[in-house]
């Protein structure tokens, strides 16, 4: 599901993965045994052991020729690719999608018969790398309910493995199409968990840059399913945070007072003990950023034009259809790019097509620097003007005024929709007709959708990515 064609990556930056790399193997010297540690290890700390485990384990278990013939061919040429320490303890049971560098399987881990997802990244070539240095240096700080939970990782030479909670609700859109009604009590409580998601994240200093309705899977099919915020081959730390200049961001979601910074999730904060550990890990390629894990969208705002300044990133990179005008401007951004993709993800929940769409991708940046769009159409008519407004406030161009993670969560009508029980407008018929009608254009065209018909495979590894650091529309003129 979503538009992935025109996905812009980041440039380059310089040894964060043989930084994060150092910083697992020099704890590996410590000369601990680790086979004894997990039990005196608390949530995220444990799974932190868990990392080390993997890294050590000389075990080596080849899946055998009996185990390749009986499995599905399919699954067995995957499992093949496997490092034996990852067969060792999971069992490959299928191929749920591939990314750009990656290729993800359900397995079951062999002795808890649990389910999870590995993600499996090829790291050999440099762009590979990064992406999987800015997702694993994400997912190892990362503990919320809204957010895929890492629990373990295995690196090879050529291939780093993520064990990955295992999310079996699809993607957001697939249930909005799959379900009979959707009403806006629906969208919101959606957006509600995606906030929360998000909020957490900026809170620690993390922006995502590349929100989009399929990087946001529900964990399991029922109805209370939580939505999970996924995919950070994207993120950034906001790499220019000054030491010293806490803020303490709206949440009180900060971690404790060491390296590690990871928040109030589904974990206790672990920041007295263990202390090298925390401190260790907080050591990779985080480094000294993690001090100041404060909400930077805040902490700008605070700071004023200078703070901003100083604070954001410059990175050109993202899905173009989601991608705020400030990034599109190639002037330094801030963790509000997410809030301007979240703007675009609720007027696409709401109406099942896309506030800013253009075949000439020129004319598109265009209409985002303008912040041009309109509620034309079905089923805008029956939306709320409260809803509108919610967006209205999220597709605002200058990022200063655009709502923060923390005061979206506090707009009247997410507040007033999650909380409601009465019966509503049931916008699915429109919405529904609004994503095929745009899945069949696209698919004829070739080109993006927020629909899950024929729009996922579309998105090739190098389709729309650049490593300019000319303006954006002026590297794309026509
Ligand atoms: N934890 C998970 N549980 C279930 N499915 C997952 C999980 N993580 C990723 N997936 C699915 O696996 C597929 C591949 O995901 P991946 O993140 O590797 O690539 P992508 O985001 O689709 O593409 P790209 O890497 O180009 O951004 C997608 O369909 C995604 O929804």
């Amino acid at each position: 599901m979503g538009c992935g064609t025109s996905k812009v990556l980041p440039e380059p930056s310089e040894n964060c993965y043989v930084s994060f790399v150092k910083s697992v193997v020099n704890y590996s010297h410590r000369g601990k045994s680790f086979e004894d540690e997990p039990q005196k290890c608390k949530g995220k700390q444990k799974d932190i052991w868990n990392i080390g485990v993997a890294l050590l384990q000389p075990h080596v278990q080849q899946p055998t020729v009996k185990d390749v013939q009986h499995g599905d061919s399919k699954v067995a040429r995957y499992r093949a690719k496997f490092d034996p320490r990852v067969t060792a303890r999971y069992d490959i049971k299928a191929l749920i999608g591939r990314g750009s560098y990656s290729r993800v399987v359900r397995v079951e881990h062999r002795a808890t018969r649990q389910p999870f997802a590995i993600k499996m990244m090829e790291v050999e070539a440099e762009e590979g790398r990064e992406v999987c240095e800015s997702e694993l240096g994400v997912l190892r700080r990362v503990s919320h309910p809204n957010v895929v939970q890492l629990v373990e990782v295995f690196q090879s030479p050529r291939r780093i493995y993520m064990v990955l909670e295992l999310a079996t609700g699809g993607e957001l859109f697939d249930r909005v199409i799959a379900k009979g009604q959707f009403t806006e009590r629906d969208a919101a409580r959606a957006l509600q968990m995606a906030l929360n998601g998000v909020a957490y994240l900026h809170s620690l200093g993390i922006t995502h840059r590349d929100l989009k309705p399929e990087n946001l899977l529900y964990y399991h099919p029922g109805s209370d399913s939580r939505l999970l915020v996924t995919d950070f081959g994207l993120a950034s730390f906001g790499n220019k945070y000054p030491r010293g200049r806490e803020g303490g961001g709206e949440h009180g979601e900060r971690g404790g007072s060491g390296a590690g910074g990871f928040g109030d999730g589904r974990f206790p904060r672990d920041s007295g003990s263990g202390g090298d550990l925390t401190g260790e890990v907080g050591r990779g390629n985080g480094g000294d950023k993690e001090d100041n894990s404060v909400s930077q969208c805040d902490v700008n705002r605070d700071l004023g034009g200078g703070g901003r300044r100083d604070w954001s990133m410059m990175t050109t990179c993202g899905t173009s259809e989601y991608m705020a005008p400030e990034v599109i401007s190639r002037i330094p951004y801030t963790c509000q790019v997410d809030m301007w993709a979240l703007g675009v993800i609720s007027y696409i929940l709401l109406s099942g097509s896309m506030p800013f769409e253009d075949d000439s991708r020129p004319r598109l940046y265009r209409a985002i620097l303008r912040g041009r769009y309109s509620f034309h159409g079905e089923p805008w008519p029956s939306v709320s003007n409260q809803a509108k407004d919610f967006i209205e406030r999220l597709l605002v161009v200058d990022p200063s005024s655009r709502l923060t993670a923390t005061h979206a969560l506090h707009h009247p009508w997410l507040v007033t929709m999650v909380a409601s029980f009465s019966s509503m407008t049931n916008l699915h018929r429109s919405i529904s007709q609004n994503l095929r009608r745009r899945a069949s254009r696209s698919s004829a065209s070739s080109s993006c959708c927020p629909s899950s018909t024929g729009c996922k495979s579309s998105r090739s590894r190098n389709q729309g990515t650049t490593h300019s650091e000319a303006p954006l529309l002026a590297s794309t003129a026509h």
